[in-house]
């Protein structure tokens, strides 16, 4: 119900626990306040970010000192749920224990609602406010708790709206098993194309319907249809056939809002590498640097890392490659990275002053912006993507998990920005091979050419819709957001 006063918002985010989805809600939570400080000073506005106990102080670290934004803790004890004893982020955990995380983010379901029922009682006391809820697409089961309790809600997805239409329809209705093709088409999203078999994640691919990660998502995907709405980290000029089948199986507002990017982290044992990475890059000519990363937390397997590293050698390009300990090796132990490595290969580079390799985490928005980097070779996590489109970078895929696969093959067939170099994590990949996908995308062929001409004009695209001046699509998506959220909401 529309109210004419004008009332102080109340906004509650809970990011799921992993950096490829807290980095993006964090940037949209600075965003919004910034929007709101804008609209009206004098309101009451107020957004709180929430996390499990050793999330707090990552997300903590990224938010600048001046801003108002408040943390909220909820109890979780990885230990019980069989997870290590701080598993409470992607990032700390091997792949084959993310299920267990996603399953026991499920026990945060009861003190959230105490907490949300706590701000609402507040908020009603005040007499102002309304109350609207954030939440991850994979904490599904919010949309429905703060149905109950009369509070709004909307999903905010980290991920593009094409790359997660297609993980949304394959994980509901696994077609990959109804055929024996190498490819198919999704039922309720025909327009997505064909999808072949090879794009499907292990788990994915696996699956029958009884397994841990469909009786996940069975239970996830259909909590939903709860929420009021979606914000998606993307941009409409670019999403479109996405965003459409959004607004179709849900019927509720779907609104671009991206990029919504983190802006970087300024930590004082990280500054050393900033440095460092800055003063290579800027003795680099234009264009002439190739930048290797995986995400938060995926590796490859030392097969492929020492496949990469000959070709990244073969390529007499320059490079920044993040390394992190192969798959196997646990994610949080010290790592010596000639261990995993050709004999020889650090130092070559080193002396040569041709490559920098850069341990675990890199500052990647600042590598994309330097005007020395030219190809991203990416596992095509989406906020690697938004960041390198931003700054106009085209792309080399090799993704690896998730929904990456759709995000690759939606770059390069419907986008035109990018070129897959191999898919999944047990692939067969040489060398060779990849030098030449490098080749091809760094120097002047035809289609590094156009690739490169298409990544400058998405750039521009992407610059226009966060442009305020000119209300570019993702400012109104934001906007119009807003305008919903501070409409009261009844509760069911
Ligand atoms: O050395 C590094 C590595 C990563 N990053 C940042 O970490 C984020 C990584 O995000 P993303 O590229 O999306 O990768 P993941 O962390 O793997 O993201 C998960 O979440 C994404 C959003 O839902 C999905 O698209 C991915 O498939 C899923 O793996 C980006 O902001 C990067 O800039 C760094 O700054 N330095």
């Amino acid at each position: 119900m529309a109210d004419a006063k004008p009332r102080n918002l109340r906004i509650v985010m809970f990011p799921f626990m992993g950096q490829g989805h807290i980095i993006p809600f964090v940037a949209l939570a600075l965003r919004l306040e910034k929007m709101m400080k804008k609209k009206n000073r004098a309101a009451k506005n107020m957004i709180s970010l929430v996390n499990t106990p050793l999330n707090i102080p990552k997300i903590r670290s990224n938010l600048p000192h001046d801003s108002s934004i408040s943390l909220i803790e909820l109890p979780f004890n990885s230990s019980d749920h069989g997870l290590p004893y701080d598993g409470e982020n992607f990032d700390a955990l091997p792949y084959s224990l993310v299920i267990s995380l996603l399953e026991a983010s499920r026990s945060l379901r009861e003190p959230f609602r105490d907490l949300v029922t706590k701000i609402l009682k507040e908020e009603e006391d005040d007499g102002q406010s309304s109350v609207v809820v954030i939440g991850d697409f994979f904490l599904g089961w919010i949309g429905q708790v703060c149905k109950e309790i009369g509070v709004s809600s909307v999903i905010f997805s980290a991920a593009g709206a094409f790359g997660l239409g297609c993980y949304r329809s394959i994980w509901l209705n696994l077609p990959h098993k109804e055929t024996k093709q190498d490819q198919f088409l999704l039922d309720d999203f025909p327009e997505a194309g064909e999808i072949e078999k090879t794009q499907l994640n292990s788990f994915m691919l696996e699956a029958d319907g009884s397994d841990d990660w469909s009786v996940f998502m069975k239970k996830n995907i259909p909590g939903w249809s709860d929420f009021d709405g979606f914000l998606v980290n993307t941009v409409a000029e670019i999403d479109q056939i996405g965003l459409s089948y959004f607004r179709r199986i849900t019927g509720v507002p779907v609104w671009s809002v991206g990029p919504v990017l983190h802006s970087r982290e300024k930590k004082a044992e990280s500054r050393s590498t900033e440095e460092a990475v800055k003063a290579w890059l800027d003795s680099k000519p234009d264009n002439s640097v190739v930048y290797v990363c995986f995400g938060s937390m995926n590796s490859i397997s030392q097969t492929h890392m020492l496949e990469l590293a000959m070709a990244l050698e073969r390529s007499e390009k320059n490079f920044i490659w993040v390394v992190r300990p192969p798959i196997g090796v646990e994610v949080k132990s010290e790592f010596d990275v000639d261990e995993y490595l050709p004999e020889g290969f650090e130092e070559r580079v080193t002396r040569s002053r041709r490559g920098l390799i850069v341990k675990r985490w890199a500052p990647q928005v600042d590598i994309l912006s330097h005007k020395a980097t030219c190809v991203f070779l990416s596992h095509c996590g989406w906020n690697s993507i938004l960041e390198s489109l931003s700054h106009g970078v085209p792309l080399l895929g090799w993704p690896m998990a998730a929904e990456q696969f759709f995000n690759s093959i939606f770059m390069e067939k419907h986008i035109g920005v990018s070129v897959e170099v191999v898919r999944g994590k047990r692939c067969d990949i040489k060398c060779d091979e990849i030098v030449s996908k490098i080749n091809l995308v760094m120097e002047e062929t035809d289609v590094g050419e156009k690739i490169r001409k298409k990544a400058k004009e998405v750039k521009e695209l992407v610059r226009r819709a966060t442009e305020d001046g000119v209300s570019g699509s993702s400012v109104i998506g934001l906007e119009e957001f807003l305008g919903q959220a501070m409409v009261k909401k009844e509760k069911n």
